[in-house]
């Protein structure tokens, strides 16, 4: 069993949590909090070993009455490698830790490239990750656009790509954020981060890429347009993203146009947390333009489509030497998750 801890039990830490508990080949040694929450409570109804960040704090989480397991340094001896989900930019300060320790550690898409060297996407470079100490799963647009590049890249040549990010404002659950009233350019300079963000995996696709965000709360949706260096055949394409286990395909006759539609479906699928691992690509919108022009639009939901990847990149790095295919159906049948 692969023993794994994950160091900041918030909206993508207790997603992976809930899917490493779920694979057959690994366990959760401990989750991290900094203070007492309702996500404090939920990690110990799971059953995981909370440990804080701060030890300190101890008196305030057993006050709350939340058993703590002990402190994030012991939490990572325990451990054979570590998914750090902490805050962007809290992260890179974590990693001397990892290496006094000599642990392996995945971080996120909200860490720079340069925080492990490597950066991963289950559909493109599963191999590499292996025999590593450090790596990064990229953020959740820049790995939408890695599934779906990767895939019109192998049928056709990808001669250029060029793509929107009109991003939700703020998750679910956080009350913080904004906008409220606004489209905000974010970044208003071009190109935004996801198009270098995604040459750290694909390093030989020419890409821009801009992105604005609105006041929603699930998913991103991406416009996105692609120059192909063969011409384009739309049914090769559907096919091939119905054989793709993580990309989706939302068929017209589903009436399904919008993120608010595809919520009600998740939820209605049972799915946990209506998470949508699978990026969503709204088969309407496939369409090849003057024989050599990909045009479509795809829904991305930001707190999940990075989960499987994060179970994947642990396989990679600390489990039997296995293929990509057979880590992510692995994955995703110990998920229960069949794309939709
Ligand atoms: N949310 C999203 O849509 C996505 C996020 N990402 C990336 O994932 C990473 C995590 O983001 P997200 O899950 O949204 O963040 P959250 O703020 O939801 O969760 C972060 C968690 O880290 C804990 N934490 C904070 N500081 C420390 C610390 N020093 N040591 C241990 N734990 C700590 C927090 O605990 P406490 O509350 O107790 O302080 C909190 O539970 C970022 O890099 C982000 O960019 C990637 C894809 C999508
Ligand atoms: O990884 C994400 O977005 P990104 O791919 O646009 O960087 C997540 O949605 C987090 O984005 P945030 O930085 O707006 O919280």
């Amino acid at each position: 069993m692969i023993k794994v801890a994950v160091n900041g039990y918030g909206t993508i830490g207790k997603r992976v949590a809930d899917a490493v508990s779920a694979q057959p080949d690994m366990e959760i040694v401990g989750v991290s909090k900094t203070r007492p929450s309702a996500e404090a409570v939920i990690a110990g109804k799971r059953g995981y070993p909370l440990y804080i960040a701060d030890i300190s704090k101890k008196a305030d989480f057993e006050s709350a009455g939340i058993a703590i397991a002990g402190s994030v340094e012991e939490m990572i001896q325990a451990a054979d490698i570590v998914v750090d989900a902490t805050p962007g930019g809290i992260g890179a300060k974590n990693r001397e830790l990892y290496e006094k320790y000599g642990k392996m550690a995945i971080w996120q898409g909200g860490e720079a490239h340069d925080v492990a060297g490597f950066s991963f996407s289950s559909s493109c470079n599963f191999d590499d990750a292996k025999g590593r100490t450090f790596a990064r799963v990229v953020s959740c647009n820049t790995t939408g656009l890695c599934r779906i590049i990767k895939l019109a890249d192998d049928a056709f040549g990808v001669e250029k790509v060029r793509a929107t990010m009109v991003r939700r404002g703020a998750d679910p659950g956080d009350s913080k954020r904004g906008p409220v009233d606004a489209i905000v350019l974010n970044p208003v300079t071009i190109p935004s981060h996801h198009g270098p963000d995604l040459q750290t995996v694909l390093p030989e696709i020419d890409i821009v890429t801009t992105a604005l965000v609105v006041p929603t709360t699930f998913m991103h949706m991406h416009i996105l347009q692609m120059d192909l260096k063969e011409t384009g055949d739309r049914d090769k394409i559907l096919e091939m993203i119905k054989n793709h286990s993580r990309i989706g395909l939302i068929k017209g006759f589903t009436g399904i146009k919008s993120t608010a539609g595809l919520k009600e479906y998740a939820s209605d699928l049972g799915r946990p947390r209506s998470d949508l691992w699978e990026s969503c690509v709204f088969e309407d919108s496939v369409s090849i333009v003057d024989d050599k022009e990909l045009y479509l639009f795809q829904a991305i939901h930001q707190e999940a489509d990075v989960v499987v990847e994060n179970v994947d990149c642990i396989r990679a790095m600390a489990g039997d030497d296995i293929t990509a295919a057979e880590s992510i159906a692995l994955t995703d049948r110990s998920l229960n998750f069949e794309a939709i």
